[in-house]
């Protein structure tokens, strides 16, 4: 079994229990309630490079990377930082997140978030409304093409952004297919969990203009981000490199500087 079918594994055994707790139907109710969706995309098509900062306690590939004892301080850090999009991990098992992180998050900070997780049904999708989600991560590796299709429908039409992750030009292919308006390159290779900073320039060139692409993975300071902003991003997503810096909100400052920086490559648009 490859780490993401593991994963996807405990995610599918997870939710089989929250939907016994709490049926779909009364889920779908809550999500239709809850406060509308902020505008994601937007915020990462700004004319300077984006930051969307992570929290993220451990990951598969590092184990343990930072306590976060309180996730909503260290949100609110980062959106005095600048992040225009926080992503805030919600799996369990293997990154140590929790959607009560997510309520915690929500409860302090204005900018959008992202749901990061392992999305493989439409429950989750509504569920992330409930909390206030306003961005979800739909990873293409994990989903047939039809079930891509239909997830990125439903968040759309729940008024939220999906970032539509890929790791390659066949992934890629299949995300435009499906209508992603927001792609996410990851640098890191699910299968041997190596990052490789190369993929975001073999990919993004092949994307249209008017698709906001965004660098996941690798950004371990200013340098990563002109280097991406280099080949075409509009935005970074950055975890280690600002949990596991000692002082996530300075590292942060430091990132938003440069995307701003007038040295540092725009978006061509
Ligand atoms: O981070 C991992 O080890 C990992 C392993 C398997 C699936 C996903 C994984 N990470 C999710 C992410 O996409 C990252 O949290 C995100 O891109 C930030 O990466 P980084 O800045 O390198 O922490």
């Amino acid at each position: 079994m490859s780490v993401l079918e593991d994963i996807v594994a405990g995610v599918r055994a997870d939710l089989a229990e929250r939907e016994k707790a709490l049926p779909f139907d009364e889920l779908k109710r809550l999500a239709a309630k809850a406060v509308p969706p902020r505008d994601a995309a937007s915020a990462l098509r700004e004319s300077s490079i984006g930051v969307i900062a992570e929290v993220k306690r451990r990951s598969p590939s590092k184990g343990e990377l930072a306590t976060i004892a309180d996730p909503a301080a260290l949100a609110k850090d980062y959106e005095e930082a600048g992040a225009r999009v926080i992503s805030v991990l919600t799996e369990q098992r293997r990154f140590g997140g929790s959607l009560a992180d997510f309520d915690a998050v929500r409860a302090v900070v204005d900018v959008p978030l992202l749901r990061k997780d392992f999305i493989v049904s439409p429950y989750q999708v509504h569920e992330a409304r409930a909390h206030g989600a306003d961005m979800v991560l739909l990873i293409v590796a994990a989903l047939e093409q039809n079930a891509l299709v239909a997830l990125l429908d439903r968040v759309e039409s729940l008024g939220m952004t999906a970032l539509v992750e890929v790791h390659n030009t066949e992934e890629a292919d299949r995300a435009l297919e499906a209508g992603a308006q927001v792609i996410g390159i990851n640098a890191r290779n699910l299968h041997t969990l190596e990052v490789d900073r190369d993929v975001f320039g073999r990919i993004a060139p092949g994307l249209p203009f008017d698709v906001t692409k965004v660098a996941e993975s690798g950004v371990r300071g200013p340098g990563d981000l002109m280097a991406y902003a280099g080949h075409g991003a509009d935005a970074v997503l950055v975890g280690e490199g600002l949990v596991a810096s000692g002082d996530p909100k300075g590292a942060l400052i430091k990132l938003v500087t440069a995307g701003s920086h007038p040295a540092c490559p725009r978006p061509s648009r």
